[in-house]
């Protein structure tokens, strides 16, 4: 069984992947994936292009069966429940066709009859989507004159029209420019605090993260890490990454060395007399470093600044998405409780 107890005080799950596996012949596209996603969150499933994300999404929609493993959103399961699946899922792919000659609203009335939404509703609704997704100044353009970032608009409009559970997005900010992403971001938290839950994916680790409860990270099919941002960057270095910063270029040789002779030998140093600065990877204490600063002084070094950078959460994604050396699995790294590698 998954691990998906639900804690006390936490948001019952609505999405529950069990040891998904897909194979397509001899490849192993989804390896063995359990993961959940609670009642009103935001998951990212982040990796890299043919990671596995869209074989995922495609199972949880009904449009693929599993080789192995389980795919449930609320009480249905994807594979025997499709028909239920349809109406308690928004699903925005990738790519969608061009609809030639069609107005936006015709387009969304397209789609709301496809639901079988009765027609005096249909327009109502229509109103309330285009209303939520700030596309109402929209709704006599045709569809194929839309710039990218508008279709994405309508498209997640579409997917609002049957008003479902669970919204399911493929790459939503692929393309679009620095000022669409900030606002697909903010409709995405919009939605979520409306009471929808969320699935988002990307092949890049977009601002989209930072909004996003959870990350999932897939490489080649397996779970890599599933936590917080937060969780995540601790757990690709147990190590801090420490600056120095000095009031000039010409200390850092001789702040480095000391810095080198106190701290594990392993630990890589940078000296940047440039930017008059050193920095380094530690698993010291506090106590410890303030034993660094102490020492530097000491020798005369002139320090403005010691502190503690934050680990980039593009750097995590970055060591999880190396290719393993010859004859090794991918790197090992710790998962977060809840989910199984
Ligand atoms: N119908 C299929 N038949 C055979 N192999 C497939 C099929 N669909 C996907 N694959 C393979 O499965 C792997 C995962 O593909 P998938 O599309 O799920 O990845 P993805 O993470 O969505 O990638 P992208 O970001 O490029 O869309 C890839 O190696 C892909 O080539």
């Amino acid at each position: 069984m998954a691990n998906t107890t639900q804690a006390p005080g936490t948001a019952a799950p609505v999405v529950v992947l069990d040891g998904l596996t897909k194979k397509y012949g001899e490849l192993t596209a989804l390896d063995n994936v359990s993961l959940t996603i609670s009642s009103g969150q935001i998951l990212g499933l982040i990796g890299p292009n043919g990671a596995g994300k869209t074989t995922a999404i495609k199972i949880l929609v009904g449009l693929l069966r599993p080789t192995s493993g389980t795919a449930r959103i609320a009480d249905a399961d994807c594979v025997a429940n499709a028909r239920r699946i349809k109406h308690l899922v928004g699903y925005m792919p990738d790519k969608f066709g061009s609809y030639d000659n069609m107005r936006v609203r015709e387009y969304l009335d397209f789609f709301g009859a496809a639901f079988a939404i009765p027609r005096k509703r249909r327009r109502a609704r229509i109103e309330e989507v285009m209303e939520i997704t700030g596309t109402t100044y929209m709704r006599d353009r045709y569809v194929e004159s839309l710039s990218h970032g508008m279709a994405q608009r309508i498209g997640i409009a579409r997917t609002l029209l049957h008003d479902p559970k669970v919204l399911i997005f493929d790459e939503p900010a692929n393309g679009l420019d620095p000022q669409a992403r900030v606002e697909m971001r903010e409709l995405l938290l919009q939605l979520a605090a409306s009471g929808k839950t969320l699935l988002v994916t990307s092949h890049i680790l977009p601002e989209l993260s930072r909004i996003c409860d959870r990350v999932a990270i897939i490489i080649r099919g397996k779970l890599r890490a599933y936590g917080t941002v937060d969780e995540i960057g601790r757990q690709v270095s147990q190590r801090r990454n420490v600056e120095a910063q000095l009031a000039s270029g010409e200390q850092t040789r001789a702040a480095a060395e000391i810095i080198r002779r106190l701290i594990e030998s392993d630990s890589e140093v940078v000296e940047s007399p440039t930017e008059a600065a050193v920095r380094f990877r530690t698993e010291l204490r506090d106590v410890e470093f303030s034993n660094i600063l102490k020492e530097l002084i000491g020798a005369g070094i002139e320090v403005t600044q010691f502190r503690e950078l934050q680990t980039d959460l593009e750097d995590a994604f970055m060591s999880f998405a190396q290719p393993p050396a010859d004859g090794e699995d991918s790197p090992p790294v710790p998962v977060a409780a809840g989910a199984r590698p």
